[in-house]
């Protein structure tokens, strides 16, 4: 989970620097073509800061739903670029072409497409941080959240990995369900987004303790989500897990 609020915090950062996300999971460095960035799983870049004009597509997406055209079907968060050298000399090629946005019966539902997703590793944080941009949208236009779909092109495991799906998949566990699950609090604002990326940017540099966390001037969601993300957190603490709640939102995951 630690994790899963970094990445989808990276994305809303704009950027795709290997250092922020690199401090969570280590192992992204392997995808990095040049040890400083990730310029195809860096999503942030392209969703915050598209091709040469920089351009916000969260912020237009946003504003076409809640002042333009509530019904549109344009609003759609690009990320695959036709540019990316797709031949295999690249390691780091985006696997989602785009997300869209339908706001439908005063519900924001999602659909992601993707080329490729490793189903044992990849699925579960590609879900995670697009139903938290989904959620985040939602809450910037003040609606409810709808349903959120996540449509593959090619949804495979690796042969590292297909013990321990099968093995997974042959388990009897399952996912605990929780009763109550928090939402991201009304106001959640690009201010918002900016003070978080700030402290976290401070908790990476040491300069913001877990005990310091309890005096921030945040909401206790907010609050939660970065103490997840301190070093020394309580792990024993209970979180708002958006992800729980994704896995009743799901309409489809297999093709
Ligand atoms: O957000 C992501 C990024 C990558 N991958 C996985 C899918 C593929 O297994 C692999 C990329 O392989 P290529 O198709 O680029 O070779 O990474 C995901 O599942 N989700």
């Amino acid at each position: 989970m630690v994790f899963n609020y970094a990445e989808a915090l990276w994305y809303l950062s704009g950027k795709n620097d290997l250092a922020f996300i690199a401090w969570y999971a280590p192992s992204m460095q392997r995808y990095s073509p040049d040890g400083i960035s990730l310029p195809g799983t860096g999503y942030g870049a392209r969703l915050k800061n598209f091709g040469a004009d920089t351009f916000d597509q969260i912020e237009r997406a946003i504003d076409i739903l809640k002042n333009d055209d509530p019904d549109s079907k344009r609003a759609v968060l690009q990320i695959f670029s036709a540019e990316e050298d797709l031949y295999r000399r690249n390691i780091d090629v985006s696997c989602t072409l785009g997300l869209q946005l339908l706001l439908r019966e005063e519900k924001l539902n999602m659909v992601s497409y993707m080329r490729a997703n490793d189903a044992y590793v990849g699925m579960l944080n590609d879900i995670f941080s697009f139903t938290f941009l989904q959620e985040y949208i939602a809450t910037r236009i003040d609606c409810k959240i709808g349903h959120y779909k996540h449509q593959v092109g090619s949804i495979h495991v690796y042969e590292s990995t297909h013990e321990r799906t099968l093995e997974l998949l042959n388990s009897n566990e399952t996912v605990p369900q929780s009763g109550t699950i928090p939402l991201m609090p009304v106001g959640t604002s690009p201010v918002t987004i900016r003070k978080l990326l700030e402290y976290e940017s401070e908790i990476r540099s040491g300069l913001l303790s877990f005990n310091d966390m309890t005096n921030l001037n945040l909401t206790a969601y907010w609050r939660d989500v970065l103490m997840d993300l301190s070093p020394n957190q309580d792990r024993g603490r209970a979180t708002p897990k958006g992800i729980r709640d994704n896995q009743s939102l799901l309409s489809t995951v297999s093709y």
